[in-house]
């Protein structure tokens, strides 16, 4: 049974739509990137997945069930974007309350609280916490009841690098249980090792998703080769040139060469590169995350980063 599967999906606030023909799913078990820029749809997905509101066109189903409906929404945990929580109660008074409003055990608060960083915070009020300590109490409400699916919305916002690391740690143990985990960011940087497929939105539209491996075999980017000659450049940028790949060469400053090939030549390249018996050394580089994301979104996309449609 899928954590959710969207079949088709539209959807429109009022004139202009926000997503369209949309098709995605998560297995339990995996962590899902969900990326865009700002507007790109995110959010919407997100609360239509939760079932707060319902697409024009196509189908939403949430843990074999129907979105939104009360016996699907008790196992799902969701992290706002802004999460916000009043501040003369103590961590531990809202997380027994969400725990009431969800049906959930009070017993696994104390718990909940040290699996977030925050045992010595469990009965401080909450208006003495930092930012990323209220972020952490909002990733502890979304634990609650030990949810199937897991939505977190820009989680990582106002957390520290460590604290940072720590969530997305906390994540994977959750996934090795069968938690299906979908993570919404516009926030890249650190987060590919711990994702198992990413998704792109951009324009109202999936432009890809999968894993980094399909998505580099569809983003189809070149290789870079950094390779530092043994003695001088005599041969190895004729070597590029002569190749006959597709490929082209630059030379850096400190005298290193920057090869950009094909992929599905690369090894080619490198063999050619060995036969010259000039290198000393050389570094692969396959398009990270962040490269495959700026692929994927263009320069049409990056112009929305800031939020304009
Ligand atoms: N309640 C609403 N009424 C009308 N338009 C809305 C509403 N909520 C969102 N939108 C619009 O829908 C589009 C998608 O918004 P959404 O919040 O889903 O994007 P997002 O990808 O989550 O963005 P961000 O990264 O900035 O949070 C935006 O153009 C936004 O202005």
């Amino acid at each position: 049974m899928s954590c959710f599967r969207l079949e088709n999906v539209s959807y429109r606030y009022s004139r202009s739509p926000v997503l369209t023909g949309i098709d995605l799913a998560l297995e339990p078990g995996e962590i899902l990137g969900l990326f865009g820029h700002n507007g790109a749809g995110k959010t919407t997905s997100i609360k239509l997945i939760l079932g707060l509101m319902t697409p024009q066109q196509g189908t939403v189903s949430v843990l074999g069930g129907t979105a939104g409906a009360p016996e699907v929404s008790q196992h799902i945990g969701y992290l706002p974007e802004n999460v916000m929580f009043y501040p003369q109660l103590t961590g531990s008074e809202i997380l027994n309350h969400f725990a009431r409003l969800k049906g959930a055990s009070l017993e696994q608060v104390p718990r909940l609280m040290e699996q977030v960083g925050l045992a010595d915070a469990l009965h401080s009020r909450v208006k003495t916490y930092s930012k990323g300590m209220r972020q952490r109490l909002g990733l502890a409400q979304a634990l609650l009841g030990k949810p199937k699916l897991l939505m977190l919305d820009e989680p990582t916002v106002g957390l520290d690098p460590v604290a940072t690391a720590d969530l997305y740690r906390l994540l994977r143990t959750l996934r090795d249980a069968g938690t299906g985990i979908v993570l919404c960011s516009h926030v890249l940087p650190g987060v590919e090792p711990y994702i198992d497929r990413a998704a792109i939105l951009t324009g109202g539209t999936l432009k890809a998703a999968g894993n980094l491996t399909a998505l580099r075999r569809q983003a189809n980017m070149p290789v870079v080769l950094s390779v530092i000659p043994a003695d001088g450049n005599h041969q190895l940028e004729a070597a590029v040139m002569g190749s006959g790949l597709n490929a082209s060469v630059t030379q850096k400053r400190n005298g290193s060469l920057r090869i950009e090939v094909a992929p599905l030549q690369k090894m080619a390249m490198v063999r050619r590169l060995l036969a010259t018996g000039e290198v000393r050394d050389l570094d692969i580089s396959e398009p990270t995350l962040e490269d495959i994301y700026v692929h994927f979104i263009g320069s049409g996309g990056l112009a929305h980063r800031g939020g304009v449609q």
